[in-house]
């Protein structure tokens, strides 16, 4: 599948976070036994894993500059990144599915070339006008990504979170062929083992 994603700007291996002795408490107790230590630079795969609670949504917060760690630092330079979660806030649930795809038209494409998009996407004529709060997860997830193929610059970073739960077959094949056209830096929260074989992870962070 041609995804058509515009390229992140930034200069493979430039540093974009780098976490020195972090930690993050939302009570009076630190979330991490063993303080983080971790850089990310430009270009890499990195799935992060950790049982359930560990903190991986709130690394991803600390990663994103939404949280402040309590100890230690986290640095990051400036860049954009796109974070899908699981609940699909990227979509605009009072949208309809043209009207999600044309916000994300920044770089102003004739009408024709986002509804080829959307057709790309498996978003045909029908769905147009359907309401994105009557979207199945599957089909967010393909809005998502279809609305960042419409965007001018992909972002430098996309983190998925969970990404495979709750996607067919054929939304995973989509997913996958979205991402592995992506040339930017991903975070993944998965663990689907297979899924993440398959869009060529370099290396893991492990939560515990
Ligand atoms: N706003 C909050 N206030 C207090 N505690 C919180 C808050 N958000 C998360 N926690 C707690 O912090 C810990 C880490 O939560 P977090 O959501 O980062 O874990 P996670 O690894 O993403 O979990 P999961 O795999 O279940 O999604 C959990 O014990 C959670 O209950």
């Amino acid at each position: 599948m041609k995804v058509d994603f515009d390229n992140s700007l930034l200069h493979k291996g430039k540093i974009l976070v780098t976490a020195s002795r972090a930690n993050f408490a939302y009570s009076d107790q630190q979330l991490w036994r063993e303080t983080l230590d971790f850089q990310i630079t430009s270009g890499e795969r990195i799935a992060i894993k950790g049982a359930n609670g560990s903190g991986k949504t709130t690394l991803i917060r600390m990663i994103l500059g939404d949280l402040q760690p309590s100890a230690g630092s986290i640095e990051r330079a400036d860049f954009k990144s796109i974070y899908i979660d699981q609940d699909y806030s990227l979509i605009d649930n009072s949208s309809t599915v043209y009207s999600q795809a044309w916000k994300y038209n920044s770089g102003g494409l004739p009408e024709h070339d986002i509804k080829t998009r959307l057709n790309r996407f498996l978003f045909t004529r029908e769905y147009w006008d359907k309401p994105c709060i009557n979207l199945s997860g599957g089909e967010k997830m393909r809005l998502a990504l279809c609305s960042l193929a419409i965007a001018t610059q992909a972002p430098d970073m996309i983190i998925l979170d969970e990404p495979t739960n709750n996607l067919d077959i054929q939304n995973i094949g989509i997913l996958t062929a979205a991402i592995n056209e992506y040339r930017g830096t991903l975070l993944v929260i998965s663990h689907d083992l297979h899924f993440l074989q398959e869009i060529g992870v370099d290396r893991e962070l492990t939560l515990g």
